[in-house]
């Protein structure tokens, strides 16, 4: 069983990420950084952190057209992430370019996971509807789609919510990663997020990876919320995959 545990490093700068990685020692963690930390830190960012030995997921959500992507994706292989994704909204062709950019010249060891954002766990139904006037699909159906040509594209997986895991991994199969945000243990405040689940919850429809930021990063003691969380998705998986 891996510990599926991503953290996400949304802080303003290294300063304030390094004093939070400090509360860890040298626990061995597989962390996230996304715009906020990168728009600031740069790929320097990433080195660090895998100098340190960090599993790293640059989640910077590329969407543009596929000859932008496709070059974008050349330099961020240069960052050695263990994973970076972009928006299956994007579609097919601009995920296909994504791949091709990102692994051109790489040896097979080197390459990171690639994969794609359905719908952003902050989306509701209604919001996916009436502001994205995508209505011809329930949101589960929109996200299995997009899993769908993720998968076609070449893809590694998809980020979703833990409510579309078990149909995705039906779908696209049970290789086809599922990597869920939208974590809260029971009574947190579920801030921005719309689609949310419990820990508990992500180890029952067996989600790969869970992604979770404010519960951590912003605890009063965040090693103890990080094993809270660990523990609670340990038992439920040993309870529901003996
Ligand atoms: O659909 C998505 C895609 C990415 N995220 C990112 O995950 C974390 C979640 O942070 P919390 O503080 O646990 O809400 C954050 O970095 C998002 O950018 C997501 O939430 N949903």
């Amino acid at each position: 069983m891996q510990n599926p545990i991503i953290i996400a490093l949304d802080f303003p700068n290294r300063q304030k990420t390094e004093q939070f990685l400090e509360h860890f020692g040298n626990k061995p963690l597989f962390v996230k950084v996304g715009m906020e930390l990168f728009y600031r830190e740069g790929l320097s960012m990433i080195y660090w952190l895998k100098e340190r030995g960090y599993r790293v997921f640059l989640d910077l959500k590329l969407h543009d057209i596929p000859n932008t992507v496709h070059n974008a994706m050349k330099n961020l292989a240069l960052a050695g992430a263990d994973m970076v994704n972009v928006h299956a909204s994007g579609g097919i062709k601009m995920m296909a370019a994504a791949k091709e950019g990102l692994y051109a010249g790489m040896q097979e060891k080197q390459k990171p996971l690639l994969i794609a954002v359905t719908q952003l766990t902050s989306t509701s139904e209604i919001v996916m509807r009436e502001e994205m006037l995508v209505s011809q699909f329930t949101l589960e159906q929109a996200v299995v789609e997009y899993a769908k040509n993720a998968k076609n594209a070449g893809l590694d997986g998809v980020v979703s919510s833990v409510n579309e895991t078990t149909l995705i991994k039906e779908v696209c199969g049970d290789s086809f990663l599922t990597v869920t945000p939208g974590i809260r243990l029971l009574g947190s405040s579920f801030h921005d997020q719309e689609r949310v689940a419990s820990p508990a919850a992500a180890a029952r429809a067996k989600t790969d990876y869970i992604v979770i930021g404010r519960s951590i990063t912003e605890a009063a003691d965040p090693v103890s919320s990080y094993e809270q969380i660990l523990n609670e998705w340990s038992g439920s998986f040993e309870i529901s995959h003996r």
